[in-house]
Order: C-alpha cells, then structure tokens, then sequence
C-alpha cells in the first residue's frame, strides 16, 4: 500500500478530523457573533463514514487521529467514535482537541473509550474577560473539565492560548504560573488571519516574542524542553524546576511547515491537505471504494504547498470575502 507522502517527500501519519462545525461558544477570532450558517446533518459525515476513512488511511501510514471542531463535544456520543476509532489496526494514538464546557461528564467516557490525549482552549483565567472573548463562555465549567480530564487520567493536559494584543497579553505570566505546580502545558498560539477581514486581525496580532520578556521581567530562568507527546507545532521551553512547561506556537511568523505531517477532513467530508489551502476534495463519494478513497488523498498530497506563504495572497482573497476560504471553526484549527 501506498504511503501517504507528499511531493517534498513529508510523510503524513497525522490526521486532524472536524465531527461538526457547529459550536457552543463564538470566539471572537473565530466565527462571527451571529453564528454561521451551519451545514445541515446530512452533509456531515457519520461516525460510520470516518471510521471507513480511518480504515483506508490506517494500512497507508496514518497513525494519529485528532478530533477537533467546531466543538466536537456538541456532536451526540463522541465517545462512541472514539470506540470505533480505537478498534482500528494501525491507528496509535487518539486525541481532542475541546473548549472543555462539556468535558466534565463526558471526560470518563472519552478516556474508557481510548482517548489517550486532550488540548482544551482557554483565553483567559478571568470570568468577565472569558466570558467577552468567548461571548458567553463560563470559565468555571472550563475549569471543571480540565480537573475532570486530569482526574480520570487524561493528563498531561495542553491549554490553548491565543494571544491578543490588549486583551489577555496581561495574563501571560498567571498562565505560565500554572505550569510551576500543575502538570499542565501552556502554548500560547499567534492569532492567526483566517476567515477573518484583516483589519481586526491586524490590531489584535502579538508576536510571541511578549511570552519571552514576559519570563525576562520576571527574572525566570527558562529551559528549552522536549515538550509532551505529539508535540506538534510548538517550540517547548519550562521554568527550571517547573512541573508543566510552555511553548510557543508560531504560524504566522514562523514555517513549521518543513515537517509537516498533517491532514485535516472537514465535518462535510472535505480533504484538506494544508490549513492555508484553499483547495478541497470531496471523500463522501468514495466511502465504498477504498481504492478510489486511497487515491483521493495522494491527489490531495500530490497539490499540498510546500508551506504557507500563500497566506498574504490568501488574506486578499479573505479581503472580498471568497466563499471557498473557511473558517478556522469549519476546518479545526
Ligand atoms: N499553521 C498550522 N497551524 C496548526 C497546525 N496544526 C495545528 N495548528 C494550530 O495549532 C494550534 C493548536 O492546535 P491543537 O488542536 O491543540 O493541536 P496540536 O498542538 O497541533 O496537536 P498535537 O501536537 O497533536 O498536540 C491551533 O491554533 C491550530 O490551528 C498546522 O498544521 N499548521
Ligand atoms: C477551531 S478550534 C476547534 C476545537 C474547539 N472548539 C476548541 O476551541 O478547542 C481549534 C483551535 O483553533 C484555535 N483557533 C481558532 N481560531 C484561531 C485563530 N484565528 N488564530 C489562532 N488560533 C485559532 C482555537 O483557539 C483552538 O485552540
Ligand atoms: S475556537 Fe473552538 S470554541 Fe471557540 S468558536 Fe471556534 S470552534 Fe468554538
Ligand atoms: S501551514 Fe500547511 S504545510 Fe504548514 S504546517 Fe500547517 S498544514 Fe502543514
């Protein structure tokens, strides 16, 4: 069987699937505060779809799986996908990617399901200021599904934090606190320009550079470190002494892309083989014939970008609202 490889020779062995895009919370750099028009159920894919895909990619090198949203845990019984996908040869490592409102009592379920690994988003530690990024989010219930996830064994936990200039940029040193004491891994994300009109991405937009001189201020001696499991993206650095560490998340400013070895499935059932691609193809047609499925995806290698410096031609596209350019809640981040 064929290996997923691109044309710049980068294995994939990492799939990142989107159950819905539909979601309990409106980020404010992530979908419009009206919401969105969300695809009706019959253009998401089943449980049983994603799982016949899985089952294609699995004997083709595909190893991890993350699932990731809109928010998935709105999806009905999550953790029954997570069953389905833990009976797959091949297939190593599951993981989810959540804003944690609801984890709190669906933690146990995920993890006797075979979720080995959670990311929970969370902006910021104050209930006002969470509630304004989020519009209407309750920092309480994050709280209590990161506690949930940790007592039923999920931990190391990843924290998602996207940095915003004049927004949170003030609560950098609280959420590198947490690591001293807790097992908990902190990335701060650059805001990134998708789906977005510029302007406000513009004004919001702070290199991570402000998380080093934020430790500098402080007097922190900061250790470069491995990071967790399925360190992806992030550069890993800890307070000497710490039990969790932090990273930085650079997709803007810097290209990780040279290791890339990623793929994303939308919730319509849509290849993407790169984040800042515009170009889809459609795998709800081939969920009989495995063949035909398995050649789909090496056609979607065989366009991914070398990296993403289409980003400014794509941020022009964004600027007269292209229909084809998503949202970063319709892909999955
Ligand atoms: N540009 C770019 N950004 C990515 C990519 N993968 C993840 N990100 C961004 O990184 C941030 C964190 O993503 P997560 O969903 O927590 O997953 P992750 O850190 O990549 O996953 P693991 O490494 O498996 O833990 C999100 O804002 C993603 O949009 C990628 O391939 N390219
Ligand atoms: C789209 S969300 C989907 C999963 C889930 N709802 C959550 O928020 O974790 C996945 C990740 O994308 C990040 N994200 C969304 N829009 C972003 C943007 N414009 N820039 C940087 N990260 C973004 C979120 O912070 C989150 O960590
Ligand atoms: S970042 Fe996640 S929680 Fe926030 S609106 Fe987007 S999909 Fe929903
Ligand atoms: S921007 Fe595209 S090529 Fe670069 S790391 Fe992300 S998915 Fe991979």
């Amino acid at each position: 069987m064929e290996l997923l490889q691109d044309s710049f020779g980068r294995i994939h062995d990492y799939i990142r699937i989107s159950v819905t895009d539909r979601c309990n919370l409106r980020c404010v750099y992530c979908m419009p505060a009206e919401g969105m028009e969300f695809a009706p159920h019959d253009e998401i894919m089943s449980y049983e779809e994603i799982t016949e895909v899985l089952k294609v990619l699995a004997p083709m090198g595909m190893r991890k799986v993350r699932l990731t949203g809109g928010e998935p845990l709105v999806r009905k019984d999550l953790h029954k996908l997570v069953g389905m996908i833990s009976a797959i040869d091949g297939i190593e490592d599951i993981a989810l990617t959540t804003n944690a409102l609801l984890l709190d009592k669906q933690a146990k379920a995920l993890k006797d399901a075979g979720l080995n690994r959670i990311n929970i988003s969370l902006d910021s530690l104050h209930a006002d200021r969470f509630s304004m990024i989020t519009r209407g989010g309750d920092v309480n219930k994050v709280l209590k599904g990161i506690e949930a996830a940790t007592a039923v064994g999920l931990a190391p936990i990843k924290l998602n934090v996207v940095l915003m200039k004049g927004i949170n940029d003030d609560e950098i040193k609280d959420f590198i606190a947490m690591t001293m004491d807790q097992p908990l891994h902190v990335r701060f994300i650059e805001y990134m320009p998708i789906g977005h009109a510029s302007d406000s991405w513009r004004k919001s937009y702070l290199p991570l550079e402000a998380v080093t001189d934020v430790c500098a201020e402080a007097g922190w001696t900061v250790e470069n470190t491995e990071g967790p499991a399925g360190n992806g993206p992030s550069r890993n650095m800890k307070i000497a002494g710490s039990q969790g560490t932090f990273g930085l998340i650079h997709p803007v400013s810097d290209h990780f892309c040279d290791n890339c070895n990623r793929l994303r499935l939308t919730a319509d059932g849509h290849i993407k083989a790169c984040l800042y691609w515009s170009d889809e193809y459609n795998v709800r047609r081939y969920v009989d014939d495995p063949d035909a499925m398995a050649a789909l995806f090496l056609k979607a290698l065989g366009t991914k970008p070398k990296n993403h410096e289409m980003a400014l031609a794509l941020e022009k596209k964004m600027q007269s609202h292209t229909p084809t350019v998503r949202r970063m809640s319709q892909i999955g981040g």
